[in-house]
């Protein structure tokens, strides 16, 4: 049977420079971590995941849908939170923005706003419908860009970094929210801590896949050699 995410020697290189090289994964874990370095290309990875960009070789398909390709059904496989909501955001109200995925799905506006309003019931956020985005907080925002992915239930949910830019008690409250949700979630991270409770860890190092496996084995070694590089000079080198 085929798994929930399956990549199948997936290559990305934009003009000419190789990003992502042979990557293969396939996974139905529930909780699945992306570590690596600085320029690893852990983005390209979720972005890759999500269909935003296509692998020049290879393929990447969540639940069966060719993602790059098939960008309707992808929508209703795979959603992804940035670590920028306003990388995100293109609407001037709540609503309005998380009506769109909805529509790009295919629903009528009638099951559109249907979806909006019970997503927004869900969290206890009726009230913010009407609400113009640029008055809210990075953290409301980022909620905003969380309840719009959630309205399209998708199966696999990809985070890149949403929570670097906030404050402890707001990364704690939407950390909280996507603890009980029912999807896939895979999140890139530089940090071990937050991954406690996964499943399965990918690591990668120059857009290859340097480890994969069992959470706690590969962040056991990923922190260990992360350590261990901490403690050389690694950042005279200049690229080539
Ligand atoms: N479209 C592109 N054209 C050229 N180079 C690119 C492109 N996209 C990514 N890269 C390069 O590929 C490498 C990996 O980038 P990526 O953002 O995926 O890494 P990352 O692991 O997410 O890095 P960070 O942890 O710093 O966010 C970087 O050197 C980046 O400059």
């Amino acid at each position: 049977m085929a798994e929930l995410i399956e990549i199948s020697g997936a290559s990305y290189a934009p003009s000419g420079v190789p990003v992502l090289d042979d990557i293969t994964f396939s996974s139905s874990a529930r909780r699945i971590g992306i570590v690596g370095r600085n320029g690893s290309g852990k983005t390209s990875f979720a972005r890759l995941l999500a269909g935003l960009i296509a692998a020049d070789r290879g393929s990447v398909r969540v639940a069966s849908a060719d993602v790059a390709r098939d960008r309707k059904a992808a929508l209703g496989a795979v959603g992804i939170l940035f670590q920028n909501p306003d990388h995100q955001i293109i609407f001037p109200t709540v609503q309005e923005e998380i009506a769109f995925g909805l529509l790009q799905m295919g629903q009528s506006k009638f099951d559109a706003a249907k979806g909006v309003a019970g997503i927004l019931t869900r969290f206890g956020k009726t009230h913010w419908a009407g609400a113009a985005i640029y008055r809210l907080s990075q953290g409301q925002r980022q909620l905003v860009c969380l309840m719009s992915v959630l309205a399209m239930q998708p199966k696999v949910i990809v985070l890149d970094e949403p929570f670097a830019g906030l404050d402890i008690p707001t990364a704690a409250h939407l950390t909280r929210v996507l603890a009980g949700v029912d999807a896939t979630l895979v999140q890139i991270t530089h940090d071990p801590a937050s991954l406690q409770g996964y499943d399965r860890v990918l690591w990668l190092e120059a857009g290859r896949v340097a480890q994969d496996g069992v959470a706690a084995d590969v962040l056991a070694e990923f922190s260990q050699a992360m350590q261990q590089l901490g403690e050389d000079d690694d950042l005279s080198d200049l690229a080539r």
